[in-house]
């Protein structure tokens, strides 16, 4: 007896919309003739719904979200340049918003080198890790604040909160990600020379996670040198845990050197699953190439592969990564750039 999943589906701005068109695809094809079924709702949300409507996130919008099994997101944000939205409007109050009240304490994020993919790197080796980045505190709490605003004195503060609670949970589930993969390696990532507060916790935390996992073995780099060996030794990595602003940064340059941020997937995942986890590609609205079909769907599809597997739905994740991985090397024959649809529409057709 198969499971209907309740999936709410938030296309966003930007290329959200295009990208999330080609995931639900590739998502319905995959469970089509399974015994486990989708059924799909969509929200409008977003810089541009905020411009109809002044809506953030209403309550009962998030609410109605609470009650899906998962949540398949694109990408949300006006250009930089948009003078007609606040900016961080719509990043703190819908996407932060969410995170934050669906306790997304896991931000997932993997990356990996496909065969065919050409990295910017001379010497990429194999890179295939996983960053575990804190999805709930560090400094995107908005605890801060200006007073003088404007003025020469003014003082800006936005401070960083690390909890004992929050470490420790996201750190326990980087060394239970690192338990049951092959290298079990885990990297701490932080800045505790200078960070001192913040960065000792992350560091005890992770000491007294680490001696209950002895097959698992540990390092520690700090943020500035893991930028360094991010370029130089990738393949040194197996599971990176970091906080929220440490992950931010080290998965858009993990996304590059593995062929670009097209390609990387994320979950914002509650691991206790009081609420419903969030899968997203690691990119924004990108208005530099949106409703041009220029943007490159895979890291929306890859995304549906992990809410797949959240949903225990393991043998059809397998099945979209491989089709992935197909359309991967099957582009490196093509002499003009697939559109989004056609990346979406050849990753189908290998699924079949
Ligand atoms: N999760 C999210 O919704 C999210 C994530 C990041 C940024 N944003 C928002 O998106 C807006 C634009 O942000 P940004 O320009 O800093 O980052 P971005 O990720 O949107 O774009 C950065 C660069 O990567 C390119 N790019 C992004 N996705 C691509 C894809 N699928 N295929 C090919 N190229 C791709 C873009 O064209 C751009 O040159 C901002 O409003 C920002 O706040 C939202
Ligand atoms: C848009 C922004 C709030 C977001 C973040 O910083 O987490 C984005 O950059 C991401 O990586 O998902
Ligand atoms: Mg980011």
């Amino acid at each position: 007896m198969g499971n209907v999943f309740e999936i709410a589906v938030i296309p966003g701005d930007g290329i959200g919309p295009e990208v999330v068109a080609e995931a639900v695809k590739v998502l319905n094809f995959v469970t089509n003739g399974s015994e486990n079924k989708v059924n799909l709702t969509e929200y409008k949300l977003g810089a541009e719904h905020w411009l109809q409507t002044g809506e953030t996130l209403p309550d009962e919008t998030l609410e109605a979200l609470k009650k899906h099994d998962a949540i398949l997101f694109g990408a949300v944000g006006a250009a930089p340049g948009d003078t007609r939205i606040p900016s961080g409007l719509i990043e703190r109050e819908m996407l932060l918003k969410l995170r934050f009240s669906l306790d997304h304490y896991v931000n997932l994020r993997p990356s990996k080198l496909y065969p065919g993919i050409e990295s910017p790197l001379a010497n990429p080796g194999e890179i295939d890790f996983i960053v575990v980045r804190e999805g709930t505190e560090g400094p995107y709490v908005g605890n801060g604040g200006s007073v003088r605003t404007g003025t020469e004195h003014e003082i800006a503060t936005e401070v960083s909160i690390n909890t004992a609670y929050g470490v420790e949970r996201v750190v326990r589930d980087a060394f239970a990600r690192a338990s049951k993969r092959e290298r079990k390696h885990v990297t701490l990532v932080h800045k505790h020379n200078v960070l001192v507060h913040a960065g000792h916790l992350w560091r005890r935390t992770v000491e007294a996670v680490a001696s209950e996992y002895p097959e698992v073995t540990h390092d520690y780099l700090h943020v500035d040198a893991a930028t360094i060996f991010m370029t130089t030794d990738p393949s040194r990595f197996d599971v990176i845990v970091t906080d929220n602003l440490f992950g931010d940064i080290l998965t858009d340059q993990a996304g590059a050197i593995t062929g670009g941020i097209g390609l990387s997937a994320s979950g914002n995942i509650n691991m206790d699953r009081t609420y419903p986890s969030m899968f997203e590609p690691v990119h924004g609205s990108a208005p530099d190439i949106a409703g041009q079909q220029k943007a490159d769907p895979t890291a929306a599809i890859l995304s549906v592969a992990l809410m797949l597997d959240h949903l225990g739905l393991s043998a059809e994740a397998r099945t979209v990564e491989q089709a992935v991985e197909k359309e991967i090397t099957s582009r490196q024959e093509l002499t003009d750039h697939r559109t989004t649809r056609e990346i979406g529409d050849a990753i189908v057709s290998l699924l079949a």
